[in-house]
């Protein structure tokens, strides 16, 4: 039996014996490192289902790598990750992925519809091409993010905001029950911002799991009901209103923040951050 195999099938049974019913992402004793040099630490995660989750923390915390871990595009040192119960290489149907804008070619020779099809190749199996059916799920999802109109436009041809809601009609035909997205909200316009919010919350009041990194301090409490403060290790986590505190943001950002108080207090959760440089 190959190494390949092998892994696999102690990541099913780890999966197994570790498995949290109730989550839909559980993640323990997880070390990343790159080099040699750790970036993520013997870190634990508990994600429910149905919860629209922030992943914050300071640059250079992990979030993206976290993101990569789960998704097997980097191999983990240590630890266990299980999605609904089963190792991520299992669950690739059950997951939806939305990379940072600027990790994709958008110089590709390829049309804003080809691009949101994709999203249901995994749907479709062996020697089967996308049909009429495949065509109107992109369509609809094309629809719902505002972009129906320039579906035969090539994607080299979209502004930085339209490539986010191509992003998300893909990964919206995916079907999938747990999202992650790396940071969908950085450097759109207003207008997207609430489009991406929307869709997002939508997917979650539907019983997915949407889990976001994001970077904008201050529409948290607004945007999320889930929260894992990052740097290295887990600073914290769990419900917003418990986790989205001075203690806890001061912990992971240190001096990084300013905070705002908002009106009862600045150590409760009336605490505003906002990030003093990116
Ligand atoms: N392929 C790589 N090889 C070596 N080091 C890497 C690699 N990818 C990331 N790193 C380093 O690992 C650390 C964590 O990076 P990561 O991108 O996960 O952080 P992040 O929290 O997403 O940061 P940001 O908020 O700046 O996007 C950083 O110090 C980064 O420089």
């Amino acid at each position: 039996m190959s190494i390949r195999k092998l892994l696999g099938k102690n990541d099913t049974a780890q999966c197994h014996r570790l498995h949290e019913p109730d989550q839909a992402l559980h993640i323990e004793d997880l070390t990343v490192a790159y080099e040699g040099k750790p970036v993520l630490w013997d870190i634990d995660i508990n994600i429910p289902p149905g919860v629209m989750a922030a992943i914050i923390g300071p640059n250079g915390a992990g979030k993206s790598t976290l993101i990569k871990a789960v998704l097997g595009l980097v191999r983990p040192t240590a630890g266990h990750i299980c999605i609904h119960g089963h190792p991520p290489a299992e669950s690739l149907r059950r997951i939806a992925y939305v990379p940072q804008r600027s990790a994709v070619d958008w110089d590709f020779p390829t049309t804003v519809l080809d691009v949101v099809m994709m999203g249901r190749y995994a749907h479709l199996g062996w020697f089967r091409w996308p049909g009429r059916r495949e065509r109107r799920h992109a369509m609809e999802a094309l629809e719902s993010v505002g972009m129906a109109e320039l579906s035969h436009r090539q994607i080299s041809q979209l502004s930085g905001g339209q490539q986010q809601r191509v992003f998300l009609a893909r990964a919206m035909v995916q079907d999938a029950d747990v999202y992650f997205l790396d940071e969908p909200m950085a450097g759109v316009d207003a207008t997207t911002e609430k489009t991406v919010v929307r869709l997002l919350q939508e997917l979650r009041d539907a019983g997915k799991t949407v889990i976001v990194v994001h970077h904008d301090l201050q529409t948290v409490r607004d945007y999320f009901d889930w929260l894992v403060i990052l740097n290295v290790r887990v600073v914290a986590q769990g419900r917003v209103p418990e986790v989205y505190t001075g203690e806890n943001l001061r912990r992971a950002y240190g001096g990084r923040i300013a905070l705002i108080d908002s009106g009862t207090g600045e150590d409760s959760s009336g605490a505003v951050a906002r990030e003093a440089s990116r």
